[in-house]
């Protein structure tokens, strides 16, 4: 079980509530996405959801299990895997080093026996196959183009077996089509983890939303499918016209 679930979740720093009391609920393989305008709190919020920053009150339910007091190492160990908006690959290691250094960031029992390394062999392929690398397991990280390089990042999350996936504007600098490709893979993932994705870029949310979730000021201000969402007046008001994407609302 992978569900994310947060209670009253509220972070301060010194006079700012950057998060509010929110409360959020979401479903074992659910893709949600988490819209909002500058500032409101979104990544705050997944920082606060795999132990970058602590809230001041409130709890963290990562299936049953309260995860609020763990540190980051410890909920990297419960599933929970972050993209951060600057990817973190190692730029001199080819494609397949940085899937193997990550595997072994994360080693499990089983993992380090000799008899297991086909089948890490295995999964290192599957998921090559899945973000489109198939082709650059010798490319250097970074000779990469930059949707490659998310691909990558993203490939690392999940040869840790992360469950959670939380992700910080994974389209941001993408192409068209590279953003295209990352619909695709996400809409692959879905079912398999648990998503939350920060995004600004509204073709690529209704690509891939089923619920989504606004905020502002830290706190929720609506929910709904995309469709909802878009003909919400508070939500056009506090973000859609900032988009510029109010047109298609
Ligand atoms: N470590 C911190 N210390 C102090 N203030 C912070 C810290 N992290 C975030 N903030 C503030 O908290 C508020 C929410 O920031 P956050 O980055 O979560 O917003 P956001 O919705 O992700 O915005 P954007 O879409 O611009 O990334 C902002 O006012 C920000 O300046």
């Amino acid at each position: 079980m992978a569900s994310v679930t947060l209670e009253s979740l509220t972070v301060r720093f010194g006079g700012l509530v950057a998060v509010n009391e929110l409360d959020l609920q979401v479903r074992d393989g659910e893709l949600r996405c988490l819209l909002g305008p500058n500032g409101a709190g979104k990544s705050t919020t997944l920082d606060l959801i795999c132990g970058k920053t602590r809230p001041t009150s409130g709890r963290i339910l990562l299936g049953g299990t309260d995860i609020t007091t763990l540190h980051e190492f410890e909920r990297a160990r419960h599933g929970v895997g972050r993209k951060f908006q600057t990817p973190s690959v190692f730029k001199d290691l080819t494609v397949l080093e940085n899937l193997e250094v990550a595997r072994s960031a994360n080693p499990s029992f089983l993992h380090s026996l000799r008899v297991f390394r086909t089948s890490v062999q295995g999964r290192i392929q599957e998921v090559l196959d899945l973000v489109g690398l198939s082709a650059e397991v010798a490319t250097r990280a970074g000779n990469l183009s930059h949707g490659q390089t998310q691909w990558l990042e993203i490939a690392m999350l999940l040869i840790q077996d992360c469950q959670v996936l939380l992700m910080d504007e994974p389209t941001a600098g993408m192409t068209i089509q590279e953003t295209e490709q990352t619909a695709r893979l996400f809409s692959q993932l879905r079912g398999e983890h648990t998503m939350i994705v920060v995004e600004h870029d509204m073709s690529f949310v209704r690509d891939i939303a089923e619920t989504v979730t606004v905020m502002d000021m830290g706190k929720l201000l609506a929910q709904g499918t995309i469709q909802e969402i878009e003909a919400d007046p508070k939500v056009r008001e506090a973000y859609l016209a900032d988009t510029g994407d109010e047109a298609h609302a």
